[in-house]
């Protein structure tokens, strides 16, 4: 996918907030946060006992005035446990922006999903978001995100479950060893032209440890962070946002390269850097996100 039809289908998803299906509470909370998605919760957050309960719970707030106006997501259980099949159909009565599938293993799990939704009738605008959370996700990275490099395609977003993958891989949650598969996650999505989020922080009480992974996650090339606290927005948000001087220096390199001069140069210099046409991409899709959040701060007014 080339930068300008990146810049056409870009989603600011710099804050991408995880909210049990089961608390009342948090679910209404979620309409006064400035995340830039929320991800309702019928999977590990709700016992098998509160599934149904959490369900019927969830279309009727999706269904009412109380739904945030940010982008929604609903994370089913993995159509292979019991509750799956009917997660799915209450999710597409639901209206969300998604349905998040866990415990992805391969490209089959996705089909599966898209094309129940497709019997349903479901409308193409209706995208799956994958769960990269098992260590064949991980084997499959590629395949599965390739589902989603045609833009109309369903698959539109992978979210890294670093839980989970240290659970099944038995590792250290330490995010050196983190950092490969993280890698991984971001390649294979960028390789199809998609999103990719990162992990969530647990230790939501210390804003120093979420201000970190977001940091790396960025220069990792992720679009932002799943998050499990409404503490954890506002430097999400910040830190996932450009830079006043890196707006600056976009706005320098979209200039130098829009003079007479330089119309049939592929390669400029600027303060001592050399600047090639690819650079010039870098710097168009860097002032999209800058407008993108500018446009979210103005709304948040
Ligand atoms: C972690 C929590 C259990 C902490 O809850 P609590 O102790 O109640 O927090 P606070 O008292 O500080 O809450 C302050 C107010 O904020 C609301 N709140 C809290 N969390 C959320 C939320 N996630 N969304 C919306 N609102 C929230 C509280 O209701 C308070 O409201 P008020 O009193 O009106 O001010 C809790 O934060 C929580 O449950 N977090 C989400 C947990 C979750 O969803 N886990 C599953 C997703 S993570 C995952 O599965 C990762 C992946 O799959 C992997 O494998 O890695
Ligand atoms: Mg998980």
């Amino acid at each position: 996918m080339n930068a300008t039809m990146r810049i056409a289908s870009f989603k600011l998803r710099r804050s991408v907030l995880y909210c049990p299906a089961s608390n009342p509470k948090a679910m209404e909370k979620t309409g006064s946060l400035n995340c830039d998605a929320v991800i309702f919760d019928l999977e590990d957050s709700v016992a098998p006992a509160e599934k149904a309960a959490a369900r019927e719970r969830l279309r009727a707030f999706l269904l009412s005035d109380a739904r945030p106006s940010c982008e929604t997501v609903v994370r089913i259980n993995a159509l292979s446990s019991e509750w799956g099949a009917d997660d799915l159909i209450a999710a597409r009565g639901m209206k969300p922006d998604a349905i998040l599938l866990p415990k992805v293993n391969g490209p089959s799990d996705i089909l599966s999903a898209d094309e129940a939704l497709d019997e349903m009738d479901a409308p193409p605008t209706l995208k799956l978001w994958a769960m990269m959370e098992t260590p064949q996700a991980l084997i499959n990275a590629g395949p599965i995100a390739a589902l989603g490099s045609n833009p109309a395609a369903r698959l539109d977003c992978l979210i890294a479950g670093t839980n989970d993958l240290v659970k099944e891989l038995r590792a250290s949650s330490d995010r050196d060893v983190l950092r490969p598969l993280l890698m991984q996650i971001v390649v294979a999505a960028r390789a199809a032209g998609i999103a990719a989020i990162d992990g969530v922080a647990n230790d939501f009480r210390d804003m120093n440890v979420v201000a970190r992974e977001c940091a790396e996650a960025r220069a990792m090339g992720f679009d932002g962070k799943t998050l499990i606290h409404p503490a954890q927005v506002y430097p999400a948000n910040a830190i996932f946002a450009p830079t006043a001087r890196e707006v600056m220096e976009a706005r320098e390199i979209v200039d130098i390269f829009s003079r007479p001069e330089n119309a049939d140069t592929n390669v400029v210099s600027l303060n001592g850097r050399m600047l090639e046409r690819l650079h010039l991409e870098q710097a168009e899709v860097l002032l999209a996100q800058a407008r993108a959040v500018e446009e979210a701060e103005e709304s948040e007014e």
